[in-house]
């Protein structure tokens, strides 16, 4: 062994469990997040999938976040308890865009309290509403979301897994939190994803030009 790996220590682990309704998009948050991909097309998970991807904390501590994403279609099947159990941190995610997904966490957070209740220690919940990129369609409201965080002492996340907005700085909070470890203002601005979004410039007179193969494209990030 190096002094450098002596002097780093062994990765910590951590079992993230991510549960929520199909469609709300848990799949595609976790993608984003350990693979940095985005797919449009629909994949139903059946039972589990599985990721792995290392961060590093604040203190040089490097971080193995295990990310077991559950299929939506789990609720009320005999596997779904195996899956939480052992969960140092479980993702509730939503769709902003779906009421009924924000209020089926109600169920999906009763069987985590029920396998849960015998344990010594305690997962961090955290409320995860997605789709933020489809903001002028959100139908949840941000103090619904607030209430239901305070009510249960959760914390309180809002992401795009398409922009990749907050995705990564979700999973590194609900890390760092579980850890104890408290981040600080530019280490979670350090972590904001650039949003990129596509600007096309057609031609301004358009009986010219119906050709539109001459279009401009500029990329414009914001932060
Ligand atoms: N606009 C938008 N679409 C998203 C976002 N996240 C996911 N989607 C889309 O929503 C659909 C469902 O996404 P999935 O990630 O497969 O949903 P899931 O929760 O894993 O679904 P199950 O496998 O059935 O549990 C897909 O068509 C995604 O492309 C997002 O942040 N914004």
């Amino acid at each position: 062994m190096s002094d450098s790996e002596e002097e780093e220590g062994p990765d910590r682990q951590l079992k993230l469990v991510v549960l929520g309704d199909g469609t709300c998009g848990k799949t595609s948050l976790a993608t984003r997040f350990a693979q940095e991909t985005f797919g449009k097309q629909y994949k139903q998970t059946i039972g589990l999938d599985f990721f792995l991807k290392r961060i590093i904390l604040p203190g040089n501590l490097n971080v193995t976040l295990q990310v077991w994403d559950v299929g939506g279609q789990t609720i009320g099947g005999k596997m779904l308890d195996k899956y939480i159990y052992g969960a140092q941190g479980i993702l509730l995610v939503y769709d902003i865009t779906n009421c009924q997904s924000f209020e089926n966490l109600e169920d999906w957070y009763n069987v985590v309290k029920k396998v849960t209740e015998e344990s010594e220690t305690q997962p961090l919940v955290a409320l995860v509403g997605n789709k933020i990129d489809l903001e002028h369609m959100r139908t949840v409201k941000v103090d619904k979301h607030q209430r239901f965080c305070q009510e249960n002492n959760f914390s309180s996340h809002f992401v795009s897994a398409k922009t990749g907005d907050s995705v990564f700085l979700c999973f590194q909070r609900i890390a760092a939190d579980i850890l104890g470890i408290k981040l600080n203002k530019a280490e979670m601005e350090q972590s904001q994803h650039v949003v990129r979004a596509e600007l096309v410039k057609y031609p301004e007179e358009d009986n010219q030009h119906h050709n539109t193969s001459n279009c401009q494209s500029k990329v414009c990030s914001m932060q």
